[in-house]
């Protein structure tokens, strides 16, 4: 599929990493280095505006490697980016470590996925069909 795209940063357009890959790597657009303490959250430019097909969305989701190492996730994660946005795509970032984290221009903060969404109308009903399930959740059949 083709996805309008422009990419008015000064890195290179997102692309998969790998032939399988599900997510394309979202990279910091800031002029100066840009210091996460400890709990602090921060918006992150990417310099990417796109225009999805109708029908489509983008999910902005935290890279392993940087949650593992250093604590960083997305603190709205998944982001969501609508069809009908046409503002900045950026990246809510939150260290949730005891240090200090840099994010640098070009760096890789996090991924996006490119993913088909339905948009459902209500059906108001009386009443919904029985099932084995019904009501109950949240580990009610068991935790191991
Ligand atoms: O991680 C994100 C999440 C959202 N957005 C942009 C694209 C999205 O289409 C728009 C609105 O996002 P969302 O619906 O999550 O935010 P909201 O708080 O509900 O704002 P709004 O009232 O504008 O929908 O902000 C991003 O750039 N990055
Ligand atoms: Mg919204």
């Amino acid at each position: 599929m083709q996805i309008k795209l422009i990419n008015q940063s000064n890195n290179p357009t997102p692309g998969y990493e790998t032939v399988a890959s599900a997510g394309m790597d979202l990279r910091a657009f800031v002029e100066e280095k840009v210091i996460l303490k400890p709990f602090e959250r921060k918006l992150i430019p990417t310099g990417l505006f796109m225009e999805l097909p109708v029908g489509f969305e983008a999910q902005v989701r935290p890279r392993s490697g940087l949650a593992l190492k250093h604590g960083i996730t997305v603190l709205n994660s998944p982001g969501t980016i609508d069809a009908d946005y046409r503002g900045e795509v950026k990246v809510l970032l939150i260290n949730l470590s005891d240090t200090n984290f840099e994010v640098n221009n070009g760096d890789r903060i996090a991924q996006m996925i490119i993913a088909k969404h339905e948009q459902a109308e209500w059906l108001e009903v009386e009443i919904l069909s029985s099932t084995e399930r019904g009501a109950g959740g949240y580990g009610h059949t068991g935790l191991q």
